[in-house]
């Protein structure tokens, strides 16, 4: 599949966007007029730079607020556009963008605005310059596809064809099943562009918050599908106004761009293979699309291991060893490891810095990872050690692969572990792992972790804390093995904080006796995360709970939920560093993560480091 980019999508000068998009391995851009006007290189110099980075010029636009208008107007937008004609020939460009008008149109006509498309076209010819017509969704007469079709057939001229946007048309709720039954050729260009479900108006949606595919809420595997059931075979671009993306860096923002579009053609193929659908876009399949088994390890990077040591034997974790060879011990409970490094830590009281995943097939997880654009990350290790293929994620955690008996664990101690006795109150597994985002790299993530590790992401939550909004997104293997919680931080944090990295992150173990176990804790000496009064004299209100319960809550600082299969009944320890441990207790298939609690949680922590910095 030949892909593109507009330049709009990206920050930074029309030279360092187009480096960033070839250094990404984009085929092509979308030149859009505005980052050329501001430009210091003349349209020669972007031709010839384009040349050299091996960039294809595909689409000069966005020619706007031509058709409909009367005679006088139509003869000013006439000389305009020749004037764009002539600049297309000397940026060596043949296709340009027309959207349908937005606001100087008076006439109503369909077989007006054909008349008028006629006349550009006419004009265009003589400049071998194509016309892809795009309607837009807030166009004044013209707004969806099926009229810019409807229109480009009544001009009936070969250099005229349309534009299909998924933004246009999804954000609407229009149905793209019609796409399919327009002939593929005379479909002149494709810009995808995803979004998060918002209900606002169309074009502040759209200039504000289109996000790469996989990181919104449109099925755009089932669009490029239309799209491939057309015949259609030319270049698929995004075209993305996303206020962040603008901000952001460059060549990130350019290797996300083309993470989405090599993820998209996967699912896309998967999608078509599954209906026995041929195309002629070329679609790639990724290697590996398998479903992750469950957490293999965590891994905490502490310069100093025995404060969370502490903390994970008052949890009921047993010591396993230390590494032969390495400052690195590995705790371990059931099928929850913990592993504590001491390498590369100095400074560094305690964070979450990585986990492992276990794959059915771990070389072909990495393969899928690297085909990804995925970073690795290096490590050194003897022959008579496990290799396990390593990728660094957008927030800089490191994710790790590992076949079922890779038996890197045996470094640890000398005899394999045996499987501990499951007693009531032990920890059983990691139940999920929690991870703080910095906003600028949010919807990254979600794409990063939904595509390198074949999750899928639950609809999104927002819960107050002291200082902002955290926005909350859970991602999940279909079978709920792997489950990440990605926190976005508020700027308010944020800043109290200083560092983003601050904002603590933690690992949620599972057991099938909290009370148990939150007893056993007290009992060695553990300091859980005070609870306010007021929260259970609301739970008293919400819930009508056994009063046996309630005082056990009360008691041993346990919060409470319930959704329509089961309870969940769940607490926090205190913070060591940027992290804590959350141990949760899963009724009778309860399937959230608590967030009626997160408030009280967050609250809690707040009042705690406003004391411990005073
Ligand atoms: O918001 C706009 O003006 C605009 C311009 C060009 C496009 O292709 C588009 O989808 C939107
Ligand atoms: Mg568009």
């Amino acid at each position: 599949m030949r892909t593109s980019i507009a330049t709009v999508c990206l920050s930074g000068s029309l030279e360092e966007k187009m480096y960033a998009c070839a250094r990404a391995g984009f085929d092509g851009i979308e030149i859009f007029e505005q980052d050329l006007l501001v430009s210091q290189m003349s349209p020669e110099e972007v031709r010839a730079l384009a040349a050299r980075l091996g960039l294809s010029l595909d689409l000069f636009q966005p020619f706007r607020d031509f058709e409909g208008v009367d005679e006088d107007t139509l003869k000013e937008n006439l000389r305009r556009a020749e004037a764009k004609f002539q600049l297309m020939q000397r940026l060596g460009m043949d296709l340009i963008l027309l959207c349908s008008n937005v606001a100087t149109a008076t006439i109503n006509d369909d077989e007006l605005f054909a008349a008028q498309i006629r006349q550009l076209a006419d004009l265009a010819a003589k400049y071998e310059v194509r016309i892809a017509y795009e309607a837009l969704a807030w166009g004044k007469y013209v707004n969806t596809y099926q009229h810019s079709w409807k229109i480009a057939q009544a001009v009936d001229r070969p250099n005229v064809g349309i534009c299909i946007d998924s933004f246009h048309i999804l954000s609407r709720g229009d149905d793209p099943a019609q796409i399919a039954q327009i002939p593929g050729e005379k479909i002149f260009f494709v810009q995808l562009a995803d979004a998060p479900v918002l209900s606002m108006d169309v074009l502040s949606w759209s200039r504000h918050y289109r996000v790469f595919p996989g990181q919104g809420g449109f099925k755009l595997d089932e669009f490029l599908g239309c799209l491939a059931r057309s015949g259609y075979a030319g270049i698929i671009s995004l075209e993305i106004f996303n206020d962040v993306f603008r901000q952001s860096n460059v060549q990130r923002t350019a290797v996300d761009g083309l993470r989405s579009l090599i993820w998209l053609q996967s699912q896309t193929a998967a999608l078509l293979e599954a209906e026995g659908i041929s195309s002629h876009l070329e679609l790639h399949a990724l290697p590996g699309r398998q479903q992750a088994a469950g957490f293999d390890f965590t891994e905490i990077r502490t310069e100093d291991p025995e404060p969370v040591a502490r903390l994970l034997v008052q949890l009921g974790f047993e010591f396993c060893g230390q590494h032969r060879r390495k400052p690195v011990q590995l705790f371990r409970s059931n099928d929850a490891r913990i592993v504590l490094n001491s390498q590369r830590s100095s400074g560094i009281e305690a964070e979450v810095c990585g986990f492992g995943v276990r794959m059915p097939q771990a070389g072909e997880a990495a393969e899928r990872a690297q085909a990804l654009l995925a970073p690795e990350v290096p490590r050194l290790h003897l022959d008579s050690e496990a290799d396990l293929p390593g990728f660094r994620a957008p927030d800089d955690t490191e994710i790790f692969f590992s076949a079922d008996k890779s038996g890197w664990d045996l470094e640890f101690g000398g005899e394999p572990l045996a499987a501990a006795e499951r007693e009531p109150g032990a920890v059983t597994g990691i139940d999920h792992i929690n991870l703080a985002q910095p906003w600028q790299s949010f919807d990254e993530s979600v794409l990063f972790y939904t595509s390198v590790l074949n999750l899928h992401a639950l609809p999104g939550t927002e819960v107050p804390s002291p200082r902002g909004l955290v926005r909350s997104q859970v991602l999940a293997t279909d079978d709920a093995g792997v489950r990440l919680a990605l926190n976005i931080v508020p700027a308010g944090l944020a800043t109290l904080l200083d560092r983003q990295h601050e904002y603590p992150e933690h690992i949620a173990v599972g057991t099938d006796d909290i009370i148990a176990l939150a007893r056993r804790a007290l009992a060695a000496g553990m300091e859980f995360l005070p609870i306010p009064a007021n929260y259970y004299e609301d739970l008293a209100a919400r819930f009508d709970l056994d009063p046996a319960l309630l005082t056990a809550l009360q008691e041993l600082n346990l919060l409470y939920d319930r959704d329509g299969r089961g309870e969940f009944l769940h607490f926090y320890t205190q913070r060591v560093g940027n992290m804590f441990f959350e141990v949760v207790e899963r009724r009778t298939g309860y399937d959230g993560y608590g967030a009626p609690n997160a408030p009280i949680r967050l609250a809690a922590q707040f009042e705690r480091s406003r004391w411990n910095s005073h």
